[in-house]
């Protein structure tokens, strides 16, 4: 998940975004669209700047504002994309917007997730090309899971479900991905405190370092100073204002490169890696 981020998925966020109601998407009180939309345009310019190819969905006035967030809808394999099935009522509608983004792109369609299962991008974490671990929570159910281990082990892919906490309750985001972000093949930043105990123990096992982040900065950003992007292999994109999460990084020969995000990741709950599908890397 490391690996020099070569093509993704984004949404150029627009009129969707900017007119949500934030009490029905569950933002936070920093929710601010229009400066929402220039953070977005920074964090752009960085991931552009790495030599990656964005892949734009535009906002034609949907009013799926939570679909600036593209890590979510789907996810792409070497052989072609998985679409998935969203826990969070509003956001139904999205897998439709990337299996056309995938048609447009010439990316050949693997599988589907089906009702009643349900399966997010953020609960998804690659710890090697064969290993896919998800997260089953209030977003990602076991009927999902179900489902992807079908669509991925023809392919070798070994599928492992493990239980998530509730942590904030049902209408917040806790992705697995809000819980840990890969920096390198042998490296990520953790929450350890909110991992699933037999996850931390199989990263253990497989000799993965664990960077802790500060649990003041991840509780005060809601997980946010843990969502953090990697460009390449510890060449990193994170959110501002999160000093002691960032040091721990550089501590461990990580570049950070960050960008002002109050009023898109802190109030929409999405950092980063939310904000991005990979398509291709390495
Ligand atoms: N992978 C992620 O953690 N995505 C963040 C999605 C945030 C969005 N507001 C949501 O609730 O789904």
């Amino acid at each position: 998940m490391a690996a020099p981020l070569r093509r993704v998925l984004m949404r150029r966020p627009g009129a969707s975004l900017s007119g949500a109601d934030p009490k029905a998407w569950h933002y936070g009180a920093g929710f601010d669209g229009a400066k929402a939309i220039r953070q977005h345009a920074a964090f752009a310019e960085l991931v552009a700047a790495s030599g990656a190819e964005i892949l734009w969905v535009e906002d034609e006035g949907d009013g799926l504002a939570d679909a600036v967030f593209t890590h979510d809808p789907s996810l792409v394999t070497e052989s072609g994309a998985v679409i998935f099935a969203m826990g969070k009522a509003l956001r139904r509608p999205e897998p439709a917007l990337h299996e056309a983004a995938y048609a447009k792109a010439g990316v050949p369609i693997l599988g589907r997730i089906e009702a009643p299962g349900t399966v997010e991008g953020g609960d998804c974490v690659w710890l090697d090309a064969q290993t896919l671990v998800v997260g089953r929570g209030v977003r990602t159910n076991e009927a999902g899971i179900v489902q992807l281990r079908a669509i991925l082990s023809p392919l070798g892919v070994e599928v492992l479900g493990f239980d998530l906490p509730f942590w904030q309750g049902e209408e917040a985001c806790l992705h697995l991905m809000s819980v840990i972000s890969p920096l390198a093949d042998d490296l990520a930043l953790v929450h350890a405190p909110l991992l699933p105990a037999p996850f931390w123990q199989l990263l253990r096992a497989r000799g993965i370092r664990l960077v802790e982040g500060d649990p003041q900065e991840f509780a005060e950003s809601f997980g946010l100073s843990l969502n953090v992007l990697p460009l390449s292999p510890r060449d990193l994109v994170a959110v501002a204002g999160f000093p002691k999460t960032r040091a721990a990084m550089e501590a461990a020969d990580c570049r950070v490169s960050t960008f002002e995000a109050d009023a898109l990741c802190i109030a929409c709950e999405g950092g980063p890696t939310c904000l991005t599908r990979p398509v291709l890397r390495g």
